[in-house]
């Protein structure tokens, strides 16, 4: 998308910013919660502002009851975070929003204000992630950075889960299925709709019906037709222009109309010797009408919608009639879709029908002519139909998808871990929300099979884990679970997006094509105990020997003893 120009308070055009805006114009410094600014006015009133802080974004627990997660939403944080200005309207408003007692000099302060001090780690976007290991790490002045806060939170959750729920779909579907994701009707709004099709096309997904996400990121776009179009026709006299030039130009089929009804009966007249039980009588006239309109506005590209009358009896002869007629004229159909009734059955039905067409009248191929199948699929009815054993080729998915229906959100975090070089912890009676204090470095270990083992966080300063080298890995709360691995490969998890003024070269975003495939070889990559659907085995992530004591040392110090009486 091009970048938007923003207006600087002094009315002029900021710049041309380094990167794009964010997709979403409503992404600015005041998609925030007001807690950000009155704690941002506190730190400047206290001249804390510029204390250097590092915070972790992480989430605790995965999504979907597996053990994974894919991580998604960074270019658009990182393009937040390059175009982070506010303007003089944004600084009125916020001064509006907050006490009146607040001192000019924090508006002049906010006027200033920019990310050119922040620094910004990531794991690279469409990664396989897991819980505690920080999946940014955002360094600077404490104030804006708690401004960024709410936004980067909000740009990663939702994108992040929804890429998971795509994968795990990906993954239910199996390598060799096309997956369609049709959700805009049904999503969260119009965001919630287009950052859907961005993440689900990261998350393995290979198409989407939105037009609009389409032209923002190059996804593409692939559709059917719906009942309206064919229940609008009654008949075949509504056909006027009924010509078709065959797929090379080299001749002119007059009666296009005429032809379909010639393979309609042949059709018919076949499938009636051989049917015992009456099936193949009239198909629907007015079901037919809308196939071979459809046909003539697309011949390079027929498909049909087949269960509006009834799938078996009408549909499928229907569409077989048109397929054929198309065939004449050298166009190949693109196939049908299913959308009601059991998929199973009616996806195996038509396949033998396509089956025996290509028998019959020795068309090459018609047999394997596509099934696209969709109505409020979810994994569990992926899963439903692998069990059962169907023909579908292609799934068109929306609902459950989009609005990642069986799980809300990801619940990602932002929290504290260092200031002016001093760790942070943060303390719970749950031993999960307890945060990992420090400035960290993390890391991938990879065993001798090529599997990922495990994550492991070590302090800053820490020596690098070496291949070939011994090293313990702890958990970070529970003192038995230990393990020493002798990595295979290391992975340096997290990389620099944004330097800030440290003078560290930025590693480029990737094109959300290159994204996609990290996330489906990383998927790959994964030991399959971790991926399957029931019981997954969690993937380790551990904290070195030091850390872990630094931990608890700093725990200890900070938690109050308590006094029994
Ligand atoms: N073979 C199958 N095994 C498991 N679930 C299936 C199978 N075939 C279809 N389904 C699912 O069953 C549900 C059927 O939906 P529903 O009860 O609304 O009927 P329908 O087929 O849509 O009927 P209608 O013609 O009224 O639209 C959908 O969620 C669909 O994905
Ligand atoms: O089922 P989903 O996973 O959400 O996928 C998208 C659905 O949207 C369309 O239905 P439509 O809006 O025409 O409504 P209907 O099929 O429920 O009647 C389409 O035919 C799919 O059934
Ligand atoms: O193109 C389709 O078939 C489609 C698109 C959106 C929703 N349902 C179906
Ligand atoms: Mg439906």
């Amino acid at each position: 998308m091009d970048a938007k120009a923003r207006i600087l308070p002094n009315g002029e055009a900021a710049p041309a910013a380094v990167l794009d805006s964010p997709t979403n114009p409503m992404v600015t410094p005041l998609l925030t919660d007001l807690y950000q600014y009155t704690m941002a006015y506190a730190y400047w009133k206290a001249a804390k502002h510029n204390d250097r802080a590092v915070f972790d974004l992480y989430f605790r627990r995965n999504p979907f009851g597996g053990e994974y997660t894919i991580f998604a939403g960074l270019e658009e944080c990182i393009k937040f975070i390059a175009n982070f200005k506010l303007n003089e309207g944004e600084i009125s408003f916020v001064r509006q929003s907050l006490s009146g007692s607040c001192e000019d000099g924090f508006f002049d302060y906010l006027r200033e204000l920019d990310c050119s001090e922040v620094e910004a780690y990531a794991i690279p976007e469409g990664s396989v992630v897991f819980p505690k290991v920080p999946l940014m790490r955002i360094e600077g002045p404490v104030a804006v950075v708690q401004l960024l806060e709410t936004p980067l939170l909000n740009l990663v959750n939702f994108a992040s889960l929804v890429a998971t729920n795509a994968a795990r779909h990906r993954f239910v579907a199996g390598k060799s299925k096309m997956l369609l994701e049709f959700g805009l009707r049904r999503a969260q709004g119009p965001d919630g709709a287009i950052t859907a099709s961005k993440y689900c096309y990261i998350g393995g997904f290979d198409a989407t019906s939105n037009v609009a996400a389409g032209r923002l990121f190059g996804i593409p776009l692939r559709g059917t037709h719906s009942h309206a179009f064919v229940s609008s026709f009654m008949s075949p006299d509504e056909i006027i222009e009924k010509s078709l030039k065959s797929s090379d130009g080299s001749t002119n089929c007059e009666d296009f109309v005429s032809l379909v009804h010639t393979w309609l009966n042949k059709i018919q007249a076949v499938q009636w010797s051989k049917s015992s039980n009456g099936m193949f009588g009239q198909t629907n006239h007015s079901e037919l009408a809308a196939f071979t309109s459809y046909a003539l506005a697309f011949p390079g590209s027929f498909l049909a919608l087949v269960d509006t009358y009834d799938v078996m009896r009408s549909g499928i002869p229907n569409f077989c009639a048109v397929a054929l007629a198309l065939n004449d004229l050298g166009y190949k159909a693109g196939g049908i879709r299913l959308d009601s009734g059991d998929l199973a059955y009616l996806s195996s039905e038509a396949r033998k029908f396509f089956q025996s067409i290509e028998k019959e009248f020795r068309i090459p191929g018609f047999g394997k002519t596509n099934i696209t199948a969709s109505n409020d699929l979810n994994e569990e009815t992926l899963d439903a139909l692998n069990k059962q054993g169907h023909e579908v080729d292609a799934y068109g998915i929306g609902t459950y998808l989009v609005t990642c229906y069986s799980q809300a959100a990801l619940g990602c975090v932002f929290k504290l871990v260092e200031i002016n070089s001093q760790p942070r912890i943060k303390l719970s009676e749950d031993v999960t929300k307890v945060s990992i204090p420090c400035k960290k470095r993390c890391y991938r270990l990879y065993g001798k099979e090529g599997y990922p083992l495990v994550d492991i966080l070590t302090g800053e300063n820490e020596p690098i884990p070496k291949v070939g080298e011994r090293i313990l890995c702890r958990h970070p709360f529970n003192e038995s679970k230990r393990a020493f691995v002798v990595p295979q490969k290391v992975d340096d998890l997290l990389k620099c997006y944004w330097p800030g003024t440290s003078g560290k070269p930025r590693v480029e975003l990737p094109s959300l094509k290159e994204t996609r495939e990290r996330c489906i070889k990383q998927l790959e990559q994964m030991r399959p105990d971790h991926m399957r659907r029931l019981n997954p085995t969690p993937y380790k992530v551990s904290v070195s020997g030091k850390l872990y004591d630094f931990i608890h040392f700093l725990w200890l110090n900070e938690a109050p003893v308590g006094e029994l009486q």
